[in-house]
Formats: structure tokens, C-alpha cells, sequence
């Protein structure tokens, strides 16, 4: 089985925060984007995202050709996968939704364009249950802000082909991202689960009056949030066990994990618990504008990107190792 893996026309369906982020990051590798949804208002919300994100992926570097004006908002389904070589769907995470969509862009579409959805944690075996040729069909979840983070999680249903996996690799690869193939079909695949837990605990924290949102934000961003960028728990956990690694931090710190440090299910969202995550996270944003923020984010991981680059080069490992 062979599927399309050198893409000029990438079509994006659903253009919110995710849609809008691949529009951008396929733009800026300089190719022709068609994009489709159905809120009113549409286009001129993603052009307007795209332009916010543009001085960003202008200091990243820019492919020849790359330009916003190649982005053409079309009024279908079929019009806009009918001639494109990748496809990602980023409409509203519902099961029912997600069917529907992807049995009419399946059939409108080339057979052998691979179809992504950007999906946080529904099973493809489930939403492209009735797709047309469902061996091209595959999850590819990225991060926030998709133009500039290079984690895409690839995940296959039952009916996708392994070559179908490899194709989508293939393709994320060429958009400058880092695929992680999820090797088995499990619900939230592997970043939401561990990002799941943790949001899990901070809204505990909340509930019981522990801490604010600014607090716990900041337990993040002074503390693990740091380390995060360049070196993951296990590793980070082997170091802080020193000489003897990770049995012996295992010895020490593995005792604690029976202790209740940490609630499994989560907490119920009362109307005070969402009051208090709203009222702490406005007071958080204070006179920024989300727009701004969004720039200051980038901005900040423009930086971190580089830095970790740079220092890899240093200890002769390549960004992606
Ligand atoms: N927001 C996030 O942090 C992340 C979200 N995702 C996933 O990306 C997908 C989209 O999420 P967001 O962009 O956050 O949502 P969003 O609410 O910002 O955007 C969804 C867009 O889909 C459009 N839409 C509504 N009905 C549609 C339909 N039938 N067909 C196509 N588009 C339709 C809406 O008009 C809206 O513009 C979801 O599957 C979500 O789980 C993945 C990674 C991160
Ligand atoms: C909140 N979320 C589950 C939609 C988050 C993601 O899917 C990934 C991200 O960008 O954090």
C-alpha cells in the first residue's frame, strides 16, 4: 500500500485554536492551504490567528515560497479535501461529530491522502468506524501552539495500515514536527494521560483551598517545568537517585507512591471550584490579552527551542535525540 508522503496542498478542517495552528505551521513550510468550517465568521478568525502567530514563525525561519495569501477558505467539505495531499481535521472533540465528518471528507477525498485528526484522546477505531478506505486514516495530536511545538502523537486504529503510520510520520517530519508513534490504541494516548493526571491533582489543590491557580502555576514553571524541556521524569528521577540511578531511587522515594499523596478520580466541578480556576486564572492574565500572551508564549519558546538546540549541539545530540 503506498500513500501520498510528499504533500504540496494540505487541507485543514475545523480552523478554532488546533485548526488555525496547522494552518500556520503548514504555511510557513511554504505550502498551498485550503481550510473549511462552519461557524460564521470563520476565515476572517483564522486569518486573524495566523497573522498573531506569523512574527513568530517569521523568527523561526520561513520556507521559500512561504506565504499567508497561499491560505484559501472554501465553502465544503468536498471542496476542501477534493484535491488535497494531507488532510487534518481539527473540529470539536465529539464522538458523534468526528463520525459523521470523517465519512464524508473520506469519501470526497483522494484515496491514498492521508487523513489526520487532531483528536486529544478519542480512539480512531471508534470515529473512523464508517470512513472510505479507513487504512489511510490515523490519529496525528499535536500541542499547543501547534506551529511551534514538535510533539505529534500518531496513533492508528484497527482498520489503519502500518504503512499508512509511517506515511503520516513521513508527512508530520516534513511540517519540522517530532512524531511519537503510540504503539497501542488507548484513550488520552500517552502526553494527555500524564498531562490529565496532573491537572487532575492542581484542581484538587484548588478544591481544598491548598493553593491558587498563580501558585500551583508557579510550583510549574520555577520548579519541574524547567527541567521538562530538555529531560523527562525517568531520566530526571535516574539523576536524583546520583551515583547508584534509578534502584536506588527507586528504594527511597518508590515507598511514597503507596502513600495518599494523590486522588485518583477526579474532583467534582462544582460552580465554587470553576468560579475559583476562573477568578484565579483572571486574576493571572491581569490587563493581557490573550493575543499578547499568546505572543509572549511564543516568544518565550522560541527561546527554550533554542537554548535546548544549541546546548544539544554542545553535547553532540541532534534537537530530535
Ligand atoms: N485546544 C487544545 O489545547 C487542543 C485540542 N486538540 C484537539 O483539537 C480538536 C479541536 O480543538 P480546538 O481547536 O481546541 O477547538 P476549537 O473550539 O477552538 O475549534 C473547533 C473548530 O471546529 C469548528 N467546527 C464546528 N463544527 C464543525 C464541524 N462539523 N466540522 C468541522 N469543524 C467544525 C468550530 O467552528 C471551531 O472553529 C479537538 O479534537 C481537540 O481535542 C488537540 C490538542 C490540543
Ligand atoms: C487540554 N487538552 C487535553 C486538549 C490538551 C491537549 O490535548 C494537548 C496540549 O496542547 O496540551
Amino acid at each position: 500500500m503506498t500513500f501520498i508522503t510528499t504533500i504540496k496542498t494540505f487541507a485543514a478542517l475545523g480552523s478554532g485554536v488546533i485548526g488555525s495552528g496547522w494552518v500556520a505551521r503548514a504555511l510557513a513550510h511554504g505550502l498551498d492551504v485550503v481550510a473549511w468550517d462552519p461557524a460564521p465568521g470563520a476565515e476572517a478568525a483564522l486569518r486573524k490567528r495566523v497573522a498573531n502567530a506569523w512574527p513568530a514563525l517569521e523568527q523561526k525561519g520561513l520556507a521559500a515560497g512561504a506565504s499567508q495569501e497561499r491560505l484559501r477558505f472554501v465553502d465544503s467539505i468536498e471542496e476542501c479535501v477534493r484535491d488535497a495531499d494531507f488532510i487534518q481535521e481539527s473540529a470539536p472533540e465529539r464522538l458523534e461529530l468526528k463520525l459523521d465528518l470523517h465519512s464524508k471528507i473520506s469519501a470526497a477525498a483522494k484515496p491514498d491522502a492521508i487523513i489526520g485528526s487532531s483528536t486529544s484522546g478519542l480512539l480512531p477505531s471508534e470515529f473512523y468506524e464508517s470512513a472510505t478506505h479507513p487504512e489511510r486514516c490515523v490519529v496525528g495530536h499535536p500541542f499547543n501552539p501547534v506551529y511551534l511545538l514538535p510533539l505529534v502523537e500518531v496513533v492508528g486504529g484497527k482498520n489503519t495500515a502500518p504503512e499508512a503510520v509511517q506515511a503520516a510520520i513521513k508527512v508530520y517530519e516534513s511540517l519540522g514536527m517530532r512524531p511519537l508513534h503510540v504503539r497501542k490504541e488507548v484513550p488520552g494516548f500517552i502526553a494527555d494521560r500524564l498531562l490529565e493526571a496532573l491537572w487532575r491533582e492542581a484542581l484538587h489543590l484548588v478544591n481544598d483551598g491548598v493553593a491558587t491557580t498563580g501558585e500551583i502555576d508557579d510550583a510549574i514553571r520555577f520548579g519541574a517545568g524547567l527541567r521538562w524541556s530538555f529531560m523527562g521524569t525517568f531520566l530526571t528521577y535516574t539523576l536524583a537517585g546520583g551515583d547508584a540511578g534509578m534502584r536506588h531511587f527507586m528504594a527511597q522515594f518508590g515507598p511514597a507512591l503507596q502513600l495518599p499523596w494523590t486522588y485518583l478520580p477526579a474532583p467534582e466541578l462544582t460552580a465554587k471550584l470553576i468560579d475559583d480556576v476562573v477568578d484565579g486564572t483572571s486574576a493571572q492574565l491581569g490587563n493581557h490579552s490573550i493575543a499578547a500572551l499568546e505572543r509572549y508564549r511564543d516568544d518565550c519558546l522560541l527561546a527554550v527551542l533554542e537554548a535546548v538546540k544549541t546546548t544539544k549541539a554542545r553535547h553532540g545530540m541532534a534537537f530530535e535525540d
